[in-house]
């Protein structure tokens, strides 16, 4: 089996670093020769991927945090075999598609993990529509995207001061930092066609996998196998209801709040009604799209893990 390896070396700071020498000696031990290519820029880890591919790899491992994730799962989705297996070792600041799965920390744990595993089928949910600039784009993601304040505050995560703070406690305080800076936007959501609601929203979330910003549990009833992306809406709310919601949102427990709704589908749409542009992220990157058009890719990537 030939093997590829993509790393972002800047991925989970200092943290992330220290973590890749064990897993390089993990991987060796495991898997022997290996390709390892390390990114220097964003979309590097999508173009690794198709390059990997075309190289003849047969498993594709990311090694680094969730932008890198849902980057390779990108170019795996673009490249001329995307049934190519695909395995992650997560190093990253929030690592929230790894939450999906229960993996073990050591790496030598995790990587044997990973050579032992069979492949199985999850979804992978795919973003189009057009750009800020005006072209139509596509652009795939593993885990969740969002639109609202969350997307300032990925904006916020990914900016400076990282040394500040790190990990779930960094998105916490950006999330508190950017709540209480946020107006909600106006925006029109449909499900398979079918308008499900309309007005000012603080957060809707169109999820594969069930975890953003660093641990929340912001749509828990989220299944990467069943076919389907679920939808979390956050209607447009009070600073201090938001921040009292935030809380609830490491443990589930703002299930059944009045103020937000679950919804169920293939294709997801939101569109801003207003005159400001909506903020968006995927697996935690800030995207330059003008609205939110997802849909799911049944079982379309194979993963060994
Ligand atoms: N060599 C590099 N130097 C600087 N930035 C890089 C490099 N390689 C990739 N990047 C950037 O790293 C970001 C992706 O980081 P990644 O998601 O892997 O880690 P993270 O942000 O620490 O973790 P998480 O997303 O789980 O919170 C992308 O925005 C990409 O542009």
């Amino acid at each position: 089996m030939k093997i590829g390896v993509i790393r972002n070396p800047v991925s989970g700071g200092r943290s992330g670093r220290a973590q890749w020498r064990g897993i390089n000696i993990a991987l060796a031990t495991h898997f022997g020769e290996r390709e390892v290519r390390e990114t220097a820029r964003s979309g590097d880890a999508a173009r690794l991927a198709i390059e990997l591919v075309e190289a003849g790899c047969d498993l594709i491992i990311a090694v680094g945090g969730d932008g890198t994730i849902g980057d390779v799962v990108d170019g795996l989705m673009r490249s001329a075999r995307p049934g190519t297996a695909f395995s992650f070792i997560p190093t990253g600041t929030g690592c929230d598609f790894a939450r999906n799965f229960a993996l073990p920390r050591d790496p030598e744990a995790m990587v044997r993990r990973i050579a032992e595993a069979s492949v199985r089928r999850i979804d992978v949910a795919r973003l189009t529509g057009p750009s800020l600039g005006g072209q139509e784009e596509a652009r795939h993601f593993a885990n969740i995207a969002s639109v609202g304040v969350s997307g300032r505050i990925v904006q916020a995560v990914n900016g400076r001061g990282r040394r500040v703070a790190s990990g779930s406690l960094r998105f916490f305080l950006c999330s508190v930092r950017e709540i209480l800076r946020y107006r909600p936007e106006t925006v029109r959501v449909t499900v398979d066609g079918e308008e499900i609601f309309k007005g000012p929203v603080t957060v809707a979330a169109v999820a594969n996998g069930a975890w953003f910003g660093g641990g929340m549990h912001v749509v828990p009833f989220a299944d990467l196998a069943d076919g389907l992306l679920d939808i979390g809406i956050l209607r447009g709310a009070s600073r201090m209801g938001v921040l009292g919601i935030l809380a609830r949102l490491y443990s589930a427990s703002h299930v059944g709040h009045p103020l937000i709704s679950f919804h169920r589908g293939r294709v997801i749409e939101i569109e801003p009604l207003g005159d400001r542009p909506v903020s968006i992220e995927a697996d935690g990157e800030a995207l330059a799209f003008d609205r939110l058009r997802v849909g799911v890719m049944p079982s379309a990537l194979s993963l060994k893990m």
